[in-house]
């Protein structure tokens, strides 16, 4: 996965290397291929997975604007993408702002909790 000849830049953020004309790109090697491991004892989760990210992933973005972290003047702080490498590689710690996008995603996410917590702001 961060073979700089399957993937250009390997550590950049740049998911649009996958897509072409607004289609997954045929050229770029699909990660599927690999992540999941191959044969006889490939991934049993991996269609699970696959629809539980897209689920979980789409749910947020529908209803929550993620924003860059305000300095003391309120202005965004440019963030910059640091990488952790080992077995497991994900994205060091960082600041963000999450809210609701509207009042009707507001609404949604308060209907979506479990009714002792959506009430609790009125007790
Ligand atoms: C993004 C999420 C996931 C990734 C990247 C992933 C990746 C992998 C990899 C690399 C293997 C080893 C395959 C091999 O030996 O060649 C594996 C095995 C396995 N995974 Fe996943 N997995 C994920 C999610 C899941 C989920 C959600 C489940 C169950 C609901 C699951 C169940 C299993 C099981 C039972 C094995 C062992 C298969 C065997 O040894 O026959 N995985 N997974």
């Amino acid at each position: 996965m961060h073979d700089p000849e399957i993937y250009p830049e390997p550590d950049r953020f740049y998911p649009e290397r996958f897509i072409k004309d607004g289609k997954s790109n045929p050229d770029v090697l699909d990660p599927a291929t690999l992540i999941f491991g191959f044969g006889r004892r490939i991934c049993p989760g991996r269609y699970f997975a696959d629809a539980g990210l897209f689920i979980l992933i789409a749910s947020v973005l529908h209803v929550f604007e993620i924003l860059p972290p305000l300095d003391e003047h309120g202005k965004p702080i440019k963030l910059e993408h640091v990488q952790s490498h080992g077995l497991l590689s994900y994205p060091e710690n960082f600041g963000c702002v999450v809210k609701p996008r509207s009042a009707n995603a507001a609404a949604l996410i308060l209907n979506s909790l479990p009714e002792e917590q959506s009430t609790s702001e009125e007790t």
